[in-house]
């Protein structure tokens, strides 16, 4: 049953048009990410659907309410929907304790204790709670962040690249700890990212947005396997073109490499990744480079290389 209601929601910032028709339908704890490069709308849509900004045309409804936005509600803005970004402000002179506790203020100090004593043990928080989050690491301070989004207990959580100043490592960490606790609190999750690694650590779930229109929508089986356009495609790996067929690729781990065929080339670099070899090889044909795998690491920079690939395994990118 829908729980979230994006209908035909749009935004133009003077004549440009930010975010074209956009609609989407969410059960009730239901993850997706919007994958998208910078300038595609996420923030935009996110606004809008936290009630943060004027659309320009459409409608959200939470269950049967809706959404208004600034224009219409007085301080806007929900208790059930909230927007965490990268640049999250914690208020620098109260600890961490204190700064979950400020969105509880009008709340009895009996629920108000419980509520940010849970939320320091489910963030792992406790033995930080007396700190200044000038006193904390970049990942800790995000985990304060979106706790004290939490702790009002929002139906729907929208993630604006939260983790983007976070290293890797700590980036994935966190990932992981959040999707299990935002499963358990049956949250609705929207996140979004121009890093598709990151939403599938998240979700597997994705709507792909390019210049503001949805250009595609599904489980990441799905556009990694039937890209509609070569940037799908690209999200998910690089993609070689086909000498002398039009608009025909394939992705590196697609292409078998022997020691005899007809599509020849020579390897002109290699990086030693954990799973496999990434090879350049520069094609005879053309001189065009592809980036192929080699499982099995036998191929060195300069040795020569046929290329051999099966039919099905051809992605047909018109755009
Ligand atoms: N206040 C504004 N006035 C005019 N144009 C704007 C405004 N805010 C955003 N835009 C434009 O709208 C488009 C979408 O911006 P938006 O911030 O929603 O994209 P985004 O996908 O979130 O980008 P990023 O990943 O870089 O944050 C961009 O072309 C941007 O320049």
């Amino acid at each position: 049953m829908t729980f979230l209601s994006i209908r035909h929601l749009s935004k133009s910032y003077d004549f440009h048009v930010a975010l074209h028709d956009f609609s989407l339908e969410l059960a009730r704890g239901e993850f997706l990410s919007i994958v998208g490069e910078s300038g595609s709308g996420k923030s935009t849509l996110l606004r809008m659907i936290a009630g943060l900004m004027v659309q320009s045309g459409g409608e959200v409804f939470l269950g049967e309410n809706l959404i208004e936005n600034p224009a219409q509600k007085l301080v806007p803005g929900y208790d059930e929907i909230k927007l965490i970004h990268q640049d999250y402000q914690l208020f620098p002179n109260s600890t961490v304790e204190e700064n979950i506790n400020r969105p509880l203020l009008q709340f009895d100090t009996k629920y108000r204790e419980q509520r940010v004593n849970r939320l320091l043990i489910q963030f792992g928080l406790e033995n930080y709670k007396d700190r200044l989050p000038r006193q904390l690491s970049g990942g800790q301070q995000q985990k304060v962040a979106i706790a004290q989004a939490l702790a009002v207990e929002p139906e729907v959580l929208l993630l604006d690249e939260p983790f983007s100043h976070l290293d890797a490592i700590q980036k994935r960490k966190l990932i992981f700890e959040l999707k299990e606790l935002l499963k358990e609190m049956g949250t609705t999750v929207i996140f979004v990212t121009h890093d598709l690694d990151d939403a599938l650590r998240l979700t597997d779930s994705l709507l792909i947005l390019q210049k503001g229109k949805v250009v595609q929508k599904g489980n990441s089986k799905d556009l990694c396997e039937h890209p509609k356009s070569r940037y799908v495609a690209r999200l998910f790996s690089p993609i070689n073109l086909i000498p002398d067929r039009f608009n025909s690729y394939l992705r590196p781990a697609d292409v078998r490499l022997r020691t005899r065929g007809e599509l020849m080339g020579h390897v002109v670099d290699l990086r030693y990744l954990v799973h496999y070899n990434s090879l350049l090889i520069r094609l005879r044909e053309g001189g065009h480079i592809w980036e192929v795998d080699d499982p099995i690491r036998k191929y060195q920079v300069g040795d020569r290389v046929y290329l051999h690939f099966d039919e099905e395994k051809v992605l047909v990118l018109k755009s």
